[in-house]
């Protein structure tokens, strides 16, 4: 598989593609039930407009041994790659992409979220790839324009890969909202390669 056999959003300015059922149902939710036991979860605390509050969900930071992450003013060591982590990092690297760390997200339930950001840290590169894995209750994920009104929402499919490639972390945010009706929980790993 090829990244060109993913479909390409149809968005100005931004390189997003998306498979729904890049994984098969029974090997999703294996990975989802080892991963929730396997890795180093834990909720950080994130500063918003200059207050301390707890991330509205749960974290994990997983990669090779020399990769730092930068956080809210706090310089994480990643934690070893999992088997289970390691396989997938394998699979998409079959598909020229990357990656030496992986940033896991746990949305225990609809009312944890991600607000609006774009991963453009330095490290990341003038145009990073992030790829991201969606395990377990479906949920919107918006992408927005930082200058145009530009707007779209994805239901990510329990499974599916989400490509963010080119200039998309330029030009786009993107934001995991709020769902009360969502009472499942579910596993986001976005990997990424970082630079020294
Ligand atoms: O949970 C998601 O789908 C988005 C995660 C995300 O944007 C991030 O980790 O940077
Ligand atoms: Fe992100």
């Amino acid at each position: 598989m090829q990244i060109s056999d993913l479909y390409l959003l149809n968005l100005p300015q931004a390189s997003v593609y998306y498979l729904p059922n890049w994984l098969n149902a029974s090997r999703a939710s294996d990975l989802e039930q080892r991963l929730r036991d396997e890795l180093d979860w834990h909720q950080g605390d994130v500063k918003v407009f200059g207050r301390w509050h707890k991330t509205p969900r749960l974290q994990a930071w997983h990669g090779d041994p020399d990769v730092q992450y930068r956080y809210s003013g706090k310089t994480l060591n990643a934690m070893p790659w999992t088997p289970a982590l390691d396989n997938l990092r394998f699979e998409l690297q079959k598909m020229d992409i990357a990656t030496n760390a992986v940033l896991a997200n746990l949305y225990r339930d609809g009312n944890d979220k991600m607000g609006w950001h774009s991963d453009n840290e330095p490290e990341l590169g003038e145009q990073p790839v992030i790829a991201s894995v969606s395990l377990g209750a479906e949920r919107d994920f918006l992408l927005r324009h930082r200058k145009l009104q530009h707007k779209c929402s994805l239901t990510l499919k329990h499974g599916s890969l989400l490509v963010m490639s080119g200039d998309t972390q330029h030009y786009w945010q993107h934001s995991l909202p709020v769902r009360k009706k969502v009472s499942e929980s579910r596993i986001n790993l976005t990997f990424r390669r970082l630079r020294d």
